[in-house]
């Protein structure tokens, strides 16, 4: 599903209204019957009286609109206009005048003081509805806005807001000064980024989405998009029954150091897992003995190691360029160690392969200093960095990182022109192109050592058999997180070990395949989105 930002919103909005000829007071009234649809829907024993907080633009219009349909449904409803009727105009003014003309109550809330004298209502009312500022948000909430803000977020009373909670910048997710804390929001047309991204997310409570007869096939000017099982089945490799090993591709791992042949082996196993048809993992040729145990279905390929270090050494590159007929794809990283030569294998591996590579931990500390040299990869390259080795690799502090994700994402995305998964809760996917997909799956059980082990495989297996890069980190994400998902929803979400989401991985994606796993999707979406 599209995500826009304001702007797009409001292009797709004045779209609708010049070329396809709908008068904004019908987008305006399809806002507000909607809204209250979701409305009863969200609070079927609800009471009296509501009272309704608008701002004097048009989020304020559809909130207008909310009160007329309650109010002809026989609710009490009280708006508490923080503004002079006056300062009403447009679609926002029809709207009020309909609700002068059905004796609404709308008072004018012109001063702190003022404001002050509504609390017991607003602590009295059986909901709110925040009309305050939607879309149009452009600067801080300061002023009498501010103070409503944060009277609804002081009060215990449920809240609904409209559009967007007032003060959420529907671009960036973050509060412009002070932002309403909403049980509910309905949105139209699409879902803004601003929505999706923390600490936006926590702040929209449920978020609906709704149809405002805003046209879909609009929404392609946005090239950011929130990760659905609909959108993604499509890239999962078909099967086909005369199908053998060498259909489904051959994956090169490179792997391991001491203490860390787990991360190989869950990497090899995860590929797979997502069914390539061959897996080779590239050891530390002392380590190759314990690989072979570990691994009974991928194949093993000792390589040169440093003198004593049990990690890899710059010498293995030409014995991988000798194992290399046949192989269709790359995963690089885990458990790697990060001995200088291990660091210069690397290097010269990435840049030269011709193959696909998704490189990961060890991988990327190995480019850290490197950036810009991943440019002239040869083939195309996914990066999947955690905050910590996004931090490394873009010069920054872990906390800068985790203050703007999307920025971050795409930033390395532009520099290094790789593909960048940046992990952490709603992953996201960037693409040098700009694209952007921001994932929906996944829960804490996954904050745990080999879960990105596997994820470097998943997205490896995909790799080998031709999926197109991004796609297939796309959906590798996806089916990772709906895994943990899955698990989660009978063991909870502590304790899973990277081995059990292995385990679990040929019936999620035979499920999700087949479109079977709606209670655990609708609860994704519900999460976050219900169209
Ligand atoms: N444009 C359309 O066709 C539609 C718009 N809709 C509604 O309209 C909203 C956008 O309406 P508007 O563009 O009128 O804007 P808003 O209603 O979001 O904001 C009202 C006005 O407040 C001012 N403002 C911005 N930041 C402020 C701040 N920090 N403090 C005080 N005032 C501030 C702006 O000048 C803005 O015009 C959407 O969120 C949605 O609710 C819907 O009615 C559907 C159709
Ligand atoms: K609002």
């Amino acid at each position: 599903m599209k995500l826009l930002t304001a702007a797009q919103m409001r292009q797709l909005d004045q779209q609708t209204i010049a070329e396809i000829g709908i008068p904004s007071v019908v987008l305006m009234e399809n806002a507000g019957r909607t809204t209250y649809q979701i409305l009863r829907r969200e609070f079927p024993e609800l009471g009296e009286p509501v009272v309704v907080l608008a701002g004097r633009g048009n989020n304020g219009g559809d909130g207008f609109v909310v009160s007329r349909y309650l109010a002809n449904a026989g609710f009490e409803v009280v708006v508490l206009l923080l503004a002079e009727k006056s300062q009403i105009g447009g679609d926002a003014r029809i709207n009020l005048e309909v609700l002068e003309h059905l004796s609404v109550p709308v008072r004018e809330v012109t001063s702190a003081a003022a404001l002050q004298e509504q609390v017991p209502l607003l602590k009295s009312a059986a909901l709110l509805v925040d009309a305050i500022l939607g879309t149009g948000l452009n600067s801080d909430v300061k002023g009498l806005y501010r103070d409503a803000v944060v009277l609804i977020n002081e009060v215990a009373t449920p809240v609904l807001a409209i559009d967007i909670p007032s003060g959420l910048s529907a671009d960036t997710g973050q509060p412009l000064g002070m932002a309403v804390a909403a049980d509910v929001t309905v949105t139209y047309g699409f879902p803004k980024i601003g929505q999706i991204l923390p600490p936006g997310r926590h702040l929209v409570g449920r978020l609906w989405q709704v149809d405002i007869s805003i046209p879909p096939d609009l929404a392609e000017i946005s090239v950011m998009e929130l990760s659905q099982a609909s959108g993604l089945r499509q890239f999962l490799p078909r099967r086909p029954v005369d199908s053998h090993k060498g259909t489904f591709g051959h994956l090169f791992v490179l792997a391991g150091s001491v203490g860390k042949t787990g991360a190989a082996a869950l990497c090899g196993e995860a590929a797979l897992r997502m069914g390539a048809g061959l897996v080779t993992v590239g050891v530390p040729a002392s380590l190759n003995p314990i690989l072979e145990v570990k691994l009974t279905e991928a194949m093993t390929l000792p390589l040169t190691e440093v003198q004593g270090v049990q990690a890899l050494g710059k010498r293995a590159l030409e014995e991988i360029a000798a194992d290399w007929p046949g192989k269709t794809a790359l995963a690089v990283g885990p458990g790697l160690g990060r001995h200088p030569e291990t660091v210069e294998l690397v290097r010269q591996l990435v840049r030269r392969s011709t193959l696909p590579v998704v490189v990961d931990a060890d991988g990327l500390n190995a480019l850290a200093h490197d950036v810009d040299s991943i440019r002239e990869a040869a083939a195309p390259v996914i990066l999947t960095p955690h905050p910590g080795e996004m931090s490394r690799l873009l010069g920054a502090t872990t906390k800068d990182i985790q203050a703007d994700r999307l920025g971050a994402a795409r930033e390395l995305a532009e520099r290094s022109q790789a593909i960048v998964v940046l992990k952490g809760a709603q992953t996201i996917v960037a693409s040098p192109m700009g694209k952007v997909m921001i994932n929906t799956t996944g829960n804490p059980a996954l904050a745990q050592g080999g879960a990105g082990d596997v994820l470097t495989g998943m997205i490896g297996g995909l790799l080998a058999q031709k999926v197109d890069p991004f796609n297939a980190a796309c959906l590798a994400i996806y089916l990772h997180g709906l895994t943990a998902d899955v698990q989660a929803a009978w063991q909870g979400d502590c304790g899973l070990l990277a081995s059990e989401l292995l385990d679990q991985i040929p019936h999620v994606i035979k499920e999700f395949a087949s479109g079977a796993l709606p209670h655990i999707e609708e609860h994704i979406c519900y999460r976050l989105v219900i169209s």
